[in-house]
């Protein structure tokens, strides 16, 4: 008997790819390059490039040679191409475009959706098949069915195929061990068939992709160390920790895969790849829910919960109700979230315009008497010394979600509970190449709007916190998350009312997520679930676009990098974007 692996790939007719509808749900948009290039006669433009299926958009802003800075005008060019021909559909214009609306030609650019024409998709996922067929001469063969709207003249050799494919388990799914090898399953799955060629088996079946997985389990050493295993599931190895292994770096160093960093905190396991097992294993306590550390003052108190803040009518799921309840109080009479549990669209653009005019003076509110600098002012240190309090440096005004919570009469699947209910996508914490440390990445692919994880940490007072740093000046530590989005409502607040989180020892995930200037893929938006008073909030992580399978996430820290007074010093900025707001 002789096996062939057949890989099928069929060119869709227009009518074959179905109705329009069906091609916008099938859209993947996404910014493929952000890239700068220094011609001479154009200085910096920017080049950006979106892809929609086999559609790429590109768009070029370039500085005009000589212009002064402030009064810089920028040419935007934007072309469309279709499986790389560029198309002629009218959107090839040249637009003058001023210095300040650089930023708002990005954001537009990001989030303008793709025109009817771009909304192909390359391949069609759902229709791909694995068949198993037997021909007249005893031949059976293994065949890959996929649709492609794509018509290939070449096809690759198999060899340079199978290379490719061990390539990418390799580098992107963290698979170390040197013998796996995509052949070596093929030749399990053409042994499972001999295994299985009965008499009475004469109809050619698929065979369930976990049957041939569970043959393919190898057990085999590494460092001469530890137990690995090849799984079939999205963890590809796991390590065994010991049960009461919930400080990771006491148990062992440098380990190559960890199964669940969380021990079992959160719903959903998340796992953490070791590439090479250069870095040092991190230091900290699991926790899914913020904790307060000492004089931090939160509340969960029923009694403090007026009338006007729940919805105790409700019954079931408030986003299917006839009318939208008293929790959309916030959001203007609307729930800010879908029922598909995304962040509703407008709302989610209206956050991410705010956040990312974190560097820009207009929209930050200044406090009386500000929190921030008293506690930079008593320290404990400087108490002996003359007390110095300077003045607000600005806090950024934010838009709320307000959840429903314990009052409500919803159930605890209401489409308004979505950050209370944790962690649901799949998530792995891995060594970023860039030299950023631990990263956080998607092993999932995410629709805009999509919730990822809150901050969770110490809640602590901005006084503590200023304390811990000045103990521990020159350590390591992660960025502290300020609660200021209420701040502009009061007009003193004590300071055991002011809180930030600290997720240096006692953190979860988030703790991962590095920063990227200005164009981040999360954003993070201020969540009330059981204090309306918002002294106390959730900080919730939600997608910013959609973002690809195995994709950094992250979000922007609101660093001045200029700053010389902040109590944390600044990192050098790898993030590599564009609008990276370190200079040199
Ligand atoms: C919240 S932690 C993020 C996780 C961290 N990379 C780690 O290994 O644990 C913040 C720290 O990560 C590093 N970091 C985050 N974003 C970075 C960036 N864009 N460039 C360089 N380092 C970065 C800095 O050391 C920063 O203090």
């Amino acid at each position: 008997m002789r096996l062939d692996l057949c890989v099928h790939a069929i060119t869709l007719t227009e009518r074959e790819r179905g109705s329009e509808e069906e091609m916008a749900s099938e859209e993947e948009v996404k910014v493929i390059e952000v890239l700068s290039d220094d011609e001479p006669e154009d200085p910096e433009p920017l080049i950006l490039k979106r892809r929609s299926g086999n559609h790429t958009r590109s768009a070029i802003c370039a500085r005009q040679d000589g212009a002064p800075e402030e009064a810089a005008t920028k040419r935007a060019r934007s072309t469309s191409t279709c499986g790389g021909r560029e198309l002629d559909n009218g959107n090839n214009a040249t637009e003058i475009v001023t210095q300040k609306n650089m930023m708002d030609i990005y954001h537009n650019f990001v989030h303008e959706p793709f025109q009817e024409e771009f909304s192909v998709a390359d391949i069609h996922p759902d229709s791909t098949q694995l068949e198993l067929v037997s021909t007249d001469n005893g031949e059976v063969k293994v065949l890959l069915i996929f649709n492609n709207t794509k018509y290939y003249t070449k096809i690759p050799s198999l060899d340079a195929v199978l290379e490719a494919v061990e390539d990418k388990f390799h580098k992107e799914r963290g698979i170390i061990n040197p013998e796996f090898s995509v052949k070596k399953l093929v030749k399990e799955l053409c042994e499972c068939v001999l295994q299985m060629n009965t008499d009475s088996c004469s109809e050619p079946r698929l065979l369930p992709i976990s049957e041939i997985s569970k043959k393919s389990d190898a057990k085999f050493h590494t460092n001469g160390k530890y137990l690995h295993q090849i799984h079939s599931n999205s963890h590809p190895i796991y390590l065994d920790l010991p049960d009461d292994s919930y400080e990771i770096q006491n148990v062992m160093k440098n380990p190559t895969f960890v199964e669940d960093i969380t021990r079992g905190e959160e719903r959903q396991p998340i796992s953490m790849v070791n590439e090479n097992g250069v870095l040092e294993l991190p230091k900290f306590f699991y926790i899914s829910k913020n904790v307060v550390y000492n004089t931090a003052y939160v509340n969960f108190s029923l009694a403090r919960i007026s009338d006007h803040n729940f919805c105790s009518n409700c019954s079931g799921d408030c986003l299917s109700a006839p009318a939208n309840c008293a929790c959309t109080a916030e959001t203007r009479g609307d729930f800010a979230y879908t029922a598909a549990g995304l962040v509703e669209e407008k709302f989610l653009n209206e956050c991410i315009a705010m956040s990312r005019r974190k560097e820009s003076k207009d929209h930050l509110f200044y406090c009386e008497n500000c929190p921030l600098e008293n506690s930079l002012g008593k320290s404990s240190k400087q108490q002996k010394r003359k007390r110095t309090v300077k003045p607000c440096k600005g806090h950024l005004m934010r838009k709320f979600i307000k959840e429903c919570w314990a009052k409500c009469g919803c159930s605890r699947n209401c489409g308004n509970r979505v950050v209370q209910r944790g962690i649901t996508v799949k998530l792995q914490v891995f060594q970023t190449p860039q030299g950023k440390g631990w990263g956080l990445r998607t092993l999932q692919e995410l629709e805009k709007g999509t919730f990822v994880c809150e901050y969770v940490g110490e809640i602590v007072t901005n006084e503590e916190l200023h304390e811990r740093n000045e103990e521990s000046a020159g350590e390591e530590h992660t960025y502290p998350v300020l609660l200021d989005a209420d701040w502009a409502a009061e007009r003193h607040l004590k300071d055991e009312e002011a809180l930030c989180l600290d997720a240096t020892k006692f953190g979860n995930v988030a703790r991962f997520i590095n920063h990227r200037c200005y164009d981040a893929n999360l954003v993070e938006i201020p969540v009330e679930v059981e204090t309306p008073d918002h002294h106390y909030y959730h900080l919730g992580f939600f997608t910013t676009r959609k973002v690809e399978v195995n994709e950094e996430l992250n979000w922007d820290y609101g660093i001045d990098f200029d700053d010389e007074t902040h109590p944390i010093k600044a990192f050098k900025c790898k993030c590599g974007s564009y609008f990276c707001r370190m200079k040199n």
